[in-house]
């Protein structure tokens, strides 16, 4: 995941991000707290299975949207957790950002909300 890209996306949308609740990935998850300012939920790391737990409780219909700024150039050792997260978010009909260009579109439609 692109962490330097996700920060600063944060970091333009808090204002905005800070009327949601918010969970992300472990080491995510500290950076956002740290460097945005934001009030995450952390869950476990990547690899340790945070993706899977944020593809648990998007099944169960606690996640509104998803920006998950894949890495299309570094391979991943949990490629697996992060396709299946991506799959719940097919199955379940919910917003994925995957690059900025569409999460920037994502978070300029959930600000006229
Ligand atoms: O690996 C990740 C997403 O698949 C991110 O995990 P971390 O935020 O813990 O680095």
């Amino acid at each position: 995941m692109k962490k330097n890209d996700m920060v600063a996306l944060a970091t333009e949308f808090a204002p905005l991000l800070r009327q949601h609740t918010l969970m992300a990935t472990g080491t995510t998850g500290a950076r956002l707290q740290a460097e945005a300012g934001l009030n995450v939920e952390r869950l476990l790391s990547g690899p340790l299975g945070g993706d899977l737990q944020i593809g648990a409780r998007l099944s169960m219909g606690e996640v509104d949207a998803v920006v998950f700024l894949r890495d299309p150039m570094t391979a991943q050792p949990h490629e697996p957790d992060i396709s299946a997260l991506l799959r719940a978010c097919d199955v379940h009909n919910v917003p994925c950002a995957t690059n900025v260009a569409t999460a920037r579109f994502l978070l300029d439609d959930l600000a006229r909300r």
